[in-house]
Order: C-alpha cells, then sequence, then structure tokens
C-alpha cells in the first residue's frame, strides 16, 4: 500500500516537474536574476554607507578630515611624566574626557611638527558689518602674526562695504575673499544672523576650500599663539567672565518657551560665541541647528538672552565639543591681566564703545 502511494506519489511530481521543464528553467533564471539584483542592491548600500559618513543630507561631499598625527622621528621631546600633572591649578579635562588646552598643556613645536606633514587649509569667517569694518584691520593684521602660522588659512569677511576691506599684506598659502552682506537694523540681528550666513556660505563655497573652519567676532585681536593645538571636530572656547562661577549662574536662556533653554541644574560650561570652529561638517551641523532654533524662536516672538550665543550654549550642552579652548583663547581686554591661571593671553576683545559702534543699540 506504502509503496503503491509512493510511486503514485513520484508518478505525479514526474509529472508535473517533465511537464513543466521550460517554465521551470525560466522561474531558475529569474530567481538567479532576482539573487544578483538583491546582491547589487546590498553592495550598492554597503558602498552608500562607507561614503555617507563623508557627506550631508544635501548630497556636499566634504574634505576628509585628518584627525590622527603623524610625529617625525627627529623632533627630540621631553617626557611626559604620569605622575607629574603639568598643571595643577586648572581642569584640563573634561567629564566626557575632552581636552582643555591652556598654556603648559602642549607642546608647540610637537604639534607643529605634527600638523606640518598635512596641507591643511582653515576657513576663517569673520563679519565686519557696519561701524565694525574699523576693526579689521587689527584683527587681520594680528591673525597674520598669531593665527594658524604655517597652515593655509582662508579668511571669508562678510560685510555690507567691500570697498573699505583694509589691504593687509597675507602670508604665504593665506588668502582673502570678501562676501558682501546686508546691514541688519539691530545689531542683534546683525550677529544673530551670522549663523545662517556662515551655514549657507559653507554649503555653497566654503566646504570645497577647507578641512576645518573657525567662526571668529571681529573685535579681538591675537597676541600669543592660536594654532594647530585649537583644532578638532567640535571646538568652543570657555567664556573669560565665567569660569569660575557655578552653572546656576551661567547666563544660559533660561524660559522654557525658548528652544535654547537649559534649567538651573544643566550645563557644563558656559562657552562663548566669539570663537568656535572645528571640522567642515561638524560646523555646519552646529550653525544649521543654531539657524533652525533661532527661526523656530522668531515664529514665536522670542528672541534668546544672548541671541546666538544662547543657542550656541544651547547646542554644546546637546552636542559635547570634543576639544575646549580655556579663556587664554577668548580674554577680554576689560578684564585686563593679573588672572594668575592665564598665563598667556592669546586672543582677546578689544575694548569698545558698545553704544557707539553697535546698530540701535
Ligand atoms: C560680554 C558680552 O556682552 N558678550 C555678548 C556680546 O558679545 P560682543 O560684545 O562680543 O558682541 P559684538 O558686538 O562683538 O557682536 C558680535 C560680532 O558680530 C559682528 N557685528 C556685530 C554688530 C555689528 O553692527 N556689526 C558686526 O559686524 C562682529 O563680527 C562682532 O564681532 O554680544 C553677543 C551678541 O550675540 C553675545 O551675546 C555675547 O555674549
Ligand atoms: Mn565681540
Amino acid at each position: 500500500m506504502r509503496l503503491i502511494c509512493l510511486s503514485h506519489y513520484t508518478t505525479y511530481w514526474d509529472q508535473i516537474i517533465l511537464h513543466n521543464i521550460p517554465e521551470m528553467l525560466q522561474k531558475k533564471t529569474y530567481y538567479l536574476l532576482c539573487l544578483a539584483m538583491a546582491g547589487g542592491g546590498v553592495l550598492c548600500w554597503l558602498v552608500f554607507l562607507r561614503y555617507s559618513s563623508m557627506s550631508i543630507s544635501e548630497g556636499l561631499s566634504w574634505h576628509q578630515v585628518h584627525h590622527q598625527v603623524v610625529f617625525n622621528q627627529r623632533l627630540q621631546t621631553k617626557q611626559a611624566m604620569l605622575m607629574e600633572p603639568v598643571r595643577t591649578d586648572v581642569l584640563t579635562v573634561t567629564p566626557w574626557l575632552a581636552p582643555i588646552v591652556w598654556e603648559g598643556t602642549f607642546d608647540p613645536l610637537l604639534i607643529d611638527e605634527a600638523f606640518s606633514s598635512y596641507k591643511l587649509t582653515i576657513a576663517t569667517t569673520v563679519f565686519a558689518v557696519g561701524k565694525y569694518i574699523r576693526f579689521l584691520h587689527g584683527f587681520l593684521e594680528s591673525a597674520e602674526k598669531h593665527f594658524m602660522v604655517g597652515l593655509n588659512v582662508s579668511y571669508f569677511v562678510f560685510t555690507d562695504l567691500p570697498g573699505d576691506v583694509p589691504n593687509v599684506t597675507l602670508g604665504v598659502g593665506r588668502q582673502l575673499t570678501v562676501n558682501k552682506v546686508p546691514k541688519f537694523d539691530r545689531w542683534q540681528e546683525i550677529s544673530l544672523r551670522r549663523m545662517e550666513l556662515i551655514q549657507t556660505a559653507i554649503e555653497e563655497y566654503i566646504h570645497q576650500r577647507a578641512e576645518y573652519i573657525f567662526c571668529l567676532d571681529v573685535d579681538m585681536k591675537f597676541h600669543g599663539r592660536v594654532g594647530p593645538e585649537a583644532l578638532g571636530k567640535l571646538v568652543a572656547a570657555i567664556h573669560p567672565w565665567f569660569y569660575n562661577l557655578p552653572r546656576n549662574q551661567f547666563t544660559y536662556e533660561r524660559r522654557e518657551i525658548s528652544t535654547a533653554y537649559i534649567p538651573q541644574d544643566q550645563g557644563d560650561f558656559y562657552y562663548q560665541a566669539n570663537i568656535f570652529g572645528g571640522a567642515m561638517e561638524d560646523v555646519h551641523r552646529l550653525t544649521k541647528t543654531c539657524r533652525e532654533n533661532l527661526e523656530m524662536d522668531k515664529s514665536v516672538g522670542v528672541e534668546a538672552a544672548w541671541q546666538e550665543e544662547s543657542h550656541l550654549n544651547w547646542y554644546l550642552w546637546k552636542n559635547k565639543p570634543t576639544k575646549l579652548l580655556s579663556p587664554e583663547y577668548v580674554w577680554d581686554d576689560l578684564r585686563g591681566p593679573g588672572a594668575k591661571e592665564i598665563k598667556l593671553v592669546r586672543f582677546s576683545s578689544v575694548i569698545k564703545n558698545k553704544a557707539e559702534v553697535r546698530e540701535n543699540q
């Protein structure tokens, strides 16, 4: 019975197979084709994933940024002693293990040597709108002496007065581009619109021309070295007036209605907006987010306490910077010298008559 059944069964399948051989062959080819297409799809997806880390949603591809530095054997360096910290008077690393750059924490020769093998270009944006054009000469002249010396620097000057941009002799590998921007009525607007203008400038042309970008205030002067030790993926500087205060005294935006809101018991440091930077992609994300949040606030009639600085602080609270610059990198001439932890003032705000230089103060 079982045999009969089996033979019946076999015959049944034989019939099916014999009758459908051409159709089955077609099906086989079809399945093979599907398999090949699926494989191709997976391959394309893997290639996409590999390269999407170097591009942003708009489809722009950035230069790859070098984070690894190669040291030349020739350089004789002092041994770093693990039990002999170079600075014991200040914090040199954050709780998320980002270094805080202070005089004495790095060897400038070693850093210069490490970066000299790369042909890095640092884009530098600076706004000089209205009466602030008067600060540009001192800014550029001092930058030529102290800022990223030995690297390529591309200054992008944003101004409503292109004809008044001073003629400053630039060193080898350094260049300046003037970008005309409108003059907004209020000084707050001029200051906060920088986020939007930097974002679009990165997308349109800056991203092709540099690996790193720094965004600086113009009412500033360099007095000491600001070199490649300041480079990192996301870099911000600690405000010179707030570094020894508890966070509930930081002038973060405290109204919940603003997108820049930070509660009293939150936050890491108070960063000053006069200098921030990093890898092109990271700074692009920062400016884009701050711009969107500034616009969201505007749509509900809110302006954060310290305009773009409040939004910058919110962003850096949510997205921790990978390197912090000590207040040496953003000092204020109004504070004068004398703080014993500041061994070298590198970059500082010049004293200005706000009522005179600002629009609609
Ligand atoms: C100590 C202090 O008070 N700091 C705040 C103040 O910084 P600052 O006093 O440093 O702001 P600022 O007057 O220098 O303005 C920021 C930058 O915007 C540009 N600019 C501004 C106005 C103008 O008419 N033309 C022009 O070009 C210029 O590049 C300037 O350096 O104001 C900023 C406004 O966001 C932040 O809130 C800072 O925390
Ligand atoms: Mn300023």
